[in-house]
């Protein structure tokens, strides 16, 4: 990816290369806002949204907002795949999606109430056929072009499929940003992903340990980079994140203060922030807080942030 200058008002450097994101599972996020949620009982919403959702498809939002040029790849199926397709539309994402021939595209119920809960649905199965569409379209990447594998993968494909892509892709120079958890993300390390944004209770499961200082973290997030990985981004929610970069720096930032609506997407807008302010000069101080700033916007909204939520966060770091 070349950045080059640019004079003009609406955008001060030029993307050559493009990011792709690749959503195996999308969704449609149905968030419910209650004041308390009760086990085994009637319980009513007092508000609620329908978002896009899905993790690749979350960093295609927050990218576009932060006005980096950037495709959602990945499967969609069924009427909610159409609406999630519209809902996209409407927000000015490019979309190269795969139409599954049968099934749904999943909805995931959101409940936020004095505690948030998740309930993540399987999602439509995926054929060898389908993968062998999303080989052909990835194959198509240059290098420099930077790639997201985010998300979990429905139990319809094989458990090692980023690594299968990421094996595909070794000849080239694409930058891949992994978001996954346990076997999964691991399996993916000897690759060299450019970065992997495990939150803390993600990190201490890969290492079955819970990790209770901020000692303890930079230690198991050492690890991963000894088995691979180039940049590790360790998000902490409300205490902000530590960043491991490549060239051995160790880079920590507090979380802005505000009021969490809805926290679902944080972690994604953290991951697209964190490209965004990489790709304008390749400093990872400054990834770090246009990642904190995107991720924290996204907590205190009720889906992916503006990008003048965005902005208004980047000025408290
Ligand atoms: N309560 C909060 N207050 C302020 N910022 C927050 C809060 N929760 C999340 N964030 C912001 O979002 C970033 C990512 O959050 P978190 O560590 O929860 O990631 P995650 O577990 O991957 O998130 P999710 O799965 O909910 O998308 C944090 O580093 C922070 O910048
Ligand atoms: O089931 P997965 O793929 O692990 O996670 C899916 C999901 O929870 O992740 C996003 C938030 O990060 C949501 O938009 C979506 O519903």
């Amino acid at each position: 990816m070349s950045i080059i200058p640019l004079r003009g008002k609406q955008k001060y450097w030029r993307q050559n290369n493009m990011i792709y994101t690749v959503t195996f599972n999308p969704a449609l996020d149905y968030v419910m806002l209650l004041n308390k949620f009760e086990s085994g009982g009637v319980n009513r919403s007092k508000e609620e949204f329908l978002n896009p959702g899905g993790k690749g498809i979350n960093v295609s939002m927050m990218l576009t907002e932060l006005e980096v040029d950037n495709t959602a790849l990945g499967y969609v199926a069924g009427f909610t795949g159409e609406e999630l397709v519209n809902k996209l539309k409407k927000r000015n994402i490019k979309t190269d999606f795969i139409t599954l021939k049968e099934g749904n595209t999943r909805i995931n119920v959101k409940v936020k109430a004095d505690i948030e809960s998740e309930i993540n649905a399987g999602g439509p199965d995926i054929t060898n056929e389908d993968i062998n569409l999303l080989m052909s379209k990835l194959d198509k990447l240059s290098d420099e072009d930077i790639l997201v594998l985010a998300g979990s993968i429905p139990s319809s494909v094989d458990n090692d499929i980023y690594e299968q892509i990421m094996k595909r892709l070794n000849d080239k120079k694409v930058n891949i940003a992994v978001d996954a958890t346990n076997e999964l993300l691991l399996n993916v390390l000897k690759y060299s992903p450019f970065l992997i944004k495990p939150n803390h209770h993600e990190l201490g499961e890969l290492f079955d340990v819970s990790l209770k200082t901020e000692e303890d973290i930079i230690t198991y997030a050492k690890k991963l980079q000894e088995m691979g990985a180039r940049n590790i981004l360790v998000s902490m929610a409300g205490d902000g994140a530590i960043l491991l970069t490549e060239n051995g720096e160790i880079l920590k930032s507090n979380s802005p203060k505000g009021k969490v609506i809805n926290s679902v997407g944080a972690g994604d807008s953290m991951v697209a922030g964190f490209l965004a302010g990489y790709l304008k000069n390749k400093d990872y101080t400054e990834a770090l807080k246009l990642g904190i700033a995107s991720g924290s916007a996204s907590a205190f909204s009720e889906g992916i942030a503006t990008k003048k939520d965005v902005d208004t966060l980047l000025k408290q770091l």
